[in-house]
């Protein structure tokens, strides 16, 4: 294996066998013992089921790679070869360092144990030494900050808190490979955030990640290359560039006649078909909707210090501080700071990060009021002030941070930054994919003629 390869499957394959009946398990465990001692040629009570077939790809040092593929394509089967704890019908895994896994919920963890007990438990499985663990656990304890939780038996956890602290152990481990099956972010925004960090910083240091999900934008924003599985052999595996297989994977996913309920349409055939000119109007659909947390004064903040922002909000133009909003509602976005020592050239700015902490967008006024040679003096205090329209956004949870910097372009410093500083609820909205929609959407169809 050349020495950058992390991950080598050649050839993977399984076949499960399948018991019609709970009695044919047992008849296909005494029955063909007793034909052999007979002489007879042994018969058998399962069907087989190839739930991956013939896999090959390779993971490098450093490389993230994305696993797709719908339901009961097999990811979860691959995932469980590649940890060692399901044996391959066929094929090799081969191995290059300490994996660590977050694979389905309950697995990994003993529900009687405690949370602290656990941790010795799965780290010590995953190579860790007492005196390792014991120096770690204070930082595995405020990875997972699931406080005094951490000493009673996980069946009392919830989903999230069992998750924070199945992630805080594999990122205390030192893995070189961390395999991640992404249903199972339930954890709050902030923690997805802070995951998606901790997996960015474990990337840079050299460490590989495979990563499994639905989700074609965490691949893309996340991995080079990406695996697409199909259900029941339907195509061949596919590894390559992630731009490529996620293309593929959409493709047959919209191709499934399944994705159209049976007899849709069928109301409609029964009518006259529409003459030339018709126009059909797209129904009104309600706007996005959005709840807006209050202003986190003890939100992670770092800066040099020369003011401090005391309040950030939404609020309507009347001035009033919004709790709720809708997609396209002209919003002002307000930052108040107070100024301690004399800033020059002082700059506000707010930014919005989705649930894997991308940012969507972020705004300033540096260049817009550089011409003005803007300075604060100590005890003074400042409001920014952003309005716009209240963009589209897919379904989810964002966090908002603020920003107060002294310094013209990337001469700048941070006076205060406060990591989300608000957080943004999608309420409801008409998108599901891709990042957010456009501005005031109307659609029409038209026919405009026939043809031939
Ligand atoms: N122990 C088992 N015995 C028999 N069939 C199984 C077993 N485990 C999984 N399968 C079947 O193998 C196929 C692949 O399952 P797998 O859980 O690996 O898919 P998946 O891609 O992870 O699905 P999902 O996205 O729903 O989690 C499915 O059809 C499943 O029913």
């Amino acid at each position: 294996m050349s020495s950058d390869v992390v991950i080598r499957v050649e050839r993977l394959s399984k076949c499960y066998q399948i018991y019609d009946q709970p009695r044919d398990r047992l008849k296909q465990f005494v029955l063909p013992r007793l034909q052999r001692t007979l002489g007879r040629r042994p018969g058998s009570y399962y069907r087989e089921f190839w739930a991956l077939q013939d896999v090959s790809f390779e993971v490098r040092k450093g490389e993230a790679v994305g696993i797709v593929g719908r339901n009961g394509s097999g990811k979860s089967t691959l995932l469980q070869m590649i940890c060692g704890t399901l044996n391959p019908t066929a094929g090799d895994v081969h191995i290059q360092g300490r994996v660590a896994a977050l694979l389905e919920l309950g697995s990994g963890f003993n529900p009687e144990f405690t949370g602290r007990e656990n941790v010795y438990l799965n780290a010590t499985l995953l190579g860790l030494s007492r005196e390792e663990i014991d120096a770690r656990f204070e930082d595995i304890a405020a990875f997972a900050n699931i406080g005094s939780f951490i000493e009673q038996p996980v069946k009392t956890y919830s989903s999230g808190m069992y998750v924070r602290l199945a992630f805080a152990v594999i990122a205390h481990v030192d893995a070189d490979i961390l395999v991640i099956d992404e249903a199972l972010a339930v954890g709050d925004v902030f923690f997805q955030q802070k995951c998606m960090r901790f997996l960015q910083r474990f990337q840079q240091r050299g460490g590989s990640l495979l990563l499994v999900t639905h989700d074609t934008a965490a691949v893309l924003g996340m991995c080079e290359k990406a695996l697409l599985l199909s259900p029941m052999g339907q195509r061949a595996p596919i590894y390559g560039q992630a731009e490529e297989v996620c293309r593929i994977y959409l493709e047959d996913l919209y191709r499934d006649p399944g994705r159209v309920a049976a007899g849709a349409g069928e109301d409609a055939a029964a009518d006259e078909p529409a003459p030339r000119g018709t126009v059909f109007e797209a129904a009104p659909e309600p706007p996005a909707s959005y709840a807006v947390s209050p202003f986190n004064a003890q939100a992670r903040s770092f800066g040099e210090g020369k003011a401090s922002i005391v309040d950030a909000g939404l609020f309507d133009l009347d001035g009033r501080r919004l709790s709720a909003a809708q997609a396209e509602q002209r919003v002002a976005l307000k930052i108040r700071v107070q100024v301690h020592r004399r800033v020059v050239y002082p700059a506000f700015g707010f930014m919005l990060k989705n649930r894997h902490g991308e940012f969507l967008f972020t705004e300033g006024t540096d260049a817009a009021f550089r011409a003005q040679g803007l300075a604060f003096e100590p005890g003074q205090v400042a409001v920014a002030s952003f309005e716009f329209d209240m963009p589209q956004l897919i379904q989810g949870v964002y966090t908002v941070n603020v920003a107060f910097a002294e310094g013209l372009g990337h001469e700048h410093q941070q006076q205060h930054w406060l990591h989300d500083a608000l957080v943004l609820e999608v309420l409801r909205s008409r998108l599901v994919h891709g990042y957010c929609g456009v501005a005031r959407l109307t659609s029409r169809i038209e026919l405009v003629g026939e043809h031939g």
